[in-house]
């Protein structure tokens, strides 16, 4: 039956993961909520068709998966396992049960300023942890901000984006046009950092109001309105908030502000309530006792914990111990 790549009757179980409903599905790859049989955890599986693949797209696939394997924050999908065999490649991830934040404003329309405020802190924080490891995302939108159980953000999709861009992804440049900084539409060489400030800029403005700022029916009056840098200003917007957009959607990527410029901003300063700490990575606790005691009760041997966690192959213990450990 394994000769199959997908064998005719849905696989039930991968791994240690019992399979449950297709909640995402793209070209060549589709994403399956999974339950973690020993933990009883809910966890996202990532399909990938290999076959359908070149090998330079699973060349790509395996870089965003070490960049992943190297990402460690509160409002970044957690990577917990990678299962491969010859036909399929099974990325086990973490699952936000809030669905995306496109899904969210859709269904719920634009949010309060205070809210709009809370979510973009936690995006920002989650973009800057990357950018400060040079990682630059690239194609940031609001479909590829998730939220969990308890709406906090969850960024997704690194480079893997492109699987799921619905509709067909314009391959003149990666990325979606309405979240698309001018020097990418011009097809420009272009700085990542700054690209990723603009698409903060889009969906701040869409958390705001509702709609995008820039949203040309063809791609060339889209990019005509980009170059422009004209959007409407809603009266219910605050000035603050009015500021700080006309500080990203700048048309030069020198001028632009930084992410550093926009955590400084007034808008995005908390209000009375308790300051919010910028996310610093904890050192690795490898020896938290509680952790490792309660996978090593689910049958999994000491030393295997260790090894498999500082030596960071993504297997079954260090899946275990993630999944209890993540909050
Ligand atoms: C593994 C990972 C990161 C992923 O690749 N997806 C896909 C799948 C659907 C989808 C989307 O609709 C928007 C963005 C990402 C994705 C995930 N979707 C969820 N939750 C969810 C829950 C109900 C509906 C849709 C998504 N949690 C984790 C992930």
């Amino acid at each position: 039956q394994s000769h199959l790549a997908f064998s005719a009757v849905e696989e039930t179980h991968v791994g240690r993961y019992h399979l449950l409903r297709t909640i995402g599905k793209g070209a060549s790859a589709k994403v399956k909520l999974a339950q973690h049989i020993i933990t009883g955890q809910e966890v996202a599986i990532k399909i990938i068709d290999k076959i359908q693949h070149t090998s330079s797209d699973l060349h790509r696939l395996y870089r965003e998966i070490e960049i992943m394997k190297d990402l460690h924050h509160p409002n970044i999908v957690k990577l917990f396992e990678v299962i491969e065999n010859e036909h399929a490649l099974y990325i086990v991830m973490e699952y936000a049960s809030g669905r995306d934040l496109f899904y969210h404003l859709v269904n719920h329309g634009f949010m309060s300023e205070k809210e709009a405020q809370t979510k973009f802190q936690q995006i920002v924080s989650a973009v800057k942890y990357c950018h400060d490891k040079s990682i630059v995302h690239r194609d940031l939108k609001t479909e590829n901000l998730l939220l969990d159980k308890r709406m906090n953000i969850k960024l997704a999709d690194f480079g893997l984006g492109t699987q799921f861009t619905t509709g067909s992804k314009l391959d003149t440049f990666c990325g979606t046009p309405p979240y698309s900084a001018p020097e990418l539409l011009q097809g420009e060489k272009y700085d990542g950092p700054p690209v990723d400030v603009w698409s903060l800029g889009v969906i701040l403005y869409f958390m705001v109001t509702g709609s995008l700022p820039f949203r040309g029916k063809t791609l060339t009056k889209l990019r005509e309105q980009v170059l422009q840098g004209q959007y409407h200003v809603p009266f219910h917007m605050s000035s603050q908030c009015q500021h700080l957009l006309s500080k990203i959607f700048i048309r030069d990527p020198r001028k632009r502000a930084t992410l550093e410029d926009i955590l400084a901003h007034p808008w995005m300063k908390v209000s009375h309530e308790e300051k919010q700490k910028l996310y610093v990575q904890p050192l690795p606790d490898y020896d938290n006792h509680w952790h490792t005691e309660v996978t090593v009760n689910t049958g999994y041997v000491q030393e295997d914990i260790h090894d498999s966690l500082l030596n960071r192959n993504y297997n079954d213990a260090n899946a275990t111990y993630l999944i209890l450990r993540h909050d």
